[in-house]
């Protein structure tokens, strides 16, 4: 449990074994919205979540994730800068210890509580997910924002299941349609993953509304641990990379 000497300072050192973390087109920025440049020729997103094949629920160490059967396209996204539609392979959420942060990606310097993260890939031009991941083009997620709000959304968190890493349980049909905002105009830049390997395969779609989640649900989220049964606990919070280098890159807005 040595190896958690806390998220924050481990991103600093990921360099070490995955020298791309300090590559042209890492994740996660600071969006910056008076920087961004509208473009009318972006399409509308389009999420064709209708007959969801949800999996599993587990945490899987760095977070907790929903995994989703991926072997046809009908939980799927289409439109905005994507080229063709990229199938849902599973989404996945990133937290703080607190209100103050949490997110990954910050719009004008501002984190949120929590970001979720919906991994969609190329599978008209990739055979496996593992191909796409490690390809340019084989990548999309979506960025939500989480706000806290006294409301509710679907309450994901199934009392009975996992606190421990490599815990799994059966999760059916949940439809991630729940959690998406009333609008979806976004910023798209492209970006690498946020966590090792960080490979830079990814086409981010940032959802420019967040929706709400209770503070009491993200307790539970702060319940969950980095650390399987045998290891001494130690809460999974914190899971975020912070910004990197814009390097150059545009970020374009899909609304004026
Ligand atoms: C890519 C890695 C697994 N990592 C991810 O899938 C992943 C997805 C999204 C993000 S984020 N936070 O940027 O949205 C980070 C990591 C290993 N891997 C390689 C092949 C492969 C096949 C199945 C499962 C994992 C596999
Ligand atoms: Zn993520």
């Amino acid at each position: 449990h040595l190896r958690h000497l806390g998220w924050s300072s481990d991103t600093l050192a990921w360099h070490r074994s995955y020298p791309i973390a300090q590559g042209n087109r890492q994740s996660p920025i600071d969006i910056v919205s008076a920087r961004a440049v509208y473009d009318p020729n972006l399409k509308p997103l389009v999420f064709s979540y209708e007959s969801c094949a949800s999996l599993n629920i587990s945490n899987n160490g760095h977070s907790v994730m929903v995994e989703f059967e991926d072997t046809d396209d009908k939980t799927a996204i289409s439109g905005g800068p994507l080229e063709n539609p990229f199938r849902l392979k599973q989404f996945h959420f990133h937290w703080g210890t607190n209100r103050s942060q949490g997110s990954e990606h910050t719009i004008d310097g501002k984190p949120f509580p929590c970001e979720l993260h919906l991994v969609h890939w190329n599978a008209r031009k990739y055979a496996t997910f593992g191909e796409a991941a490690a390809a340019p083009d084989g990548l999309a997620v979506v960025a939500v924002f989480l706000e806290v709000r006294i409301a509710k959304i679907a309450c994901l968190y199934d009392e009975s299941i996992f606190f421990f890493q490599g815990t799994k349980a059966q999760f059916s049909s949940f439809n991630p349609k729940c959690l998406l905002p009333l609008s979806l105009d976004y910023w798209t830049y492209l970006g690498s993953l946020t966590t090792p390997p960080l490979n830079e395969s990814v086409t981010w779609i940032v959802l420019k509304e967040p929706i709400s989640i209770s503070e009491k649900q993200l307790e539970k989220f702060r319940m969950l641990l980095f650390t399987s049964e045998e290891d001494q606990r130690i809460q999974m919070v914190n899971n975020f990379r912070p910004p990197q280098p814009l390097k150059g890159r545009v970020v374009r807005a899909s609304f004026k």
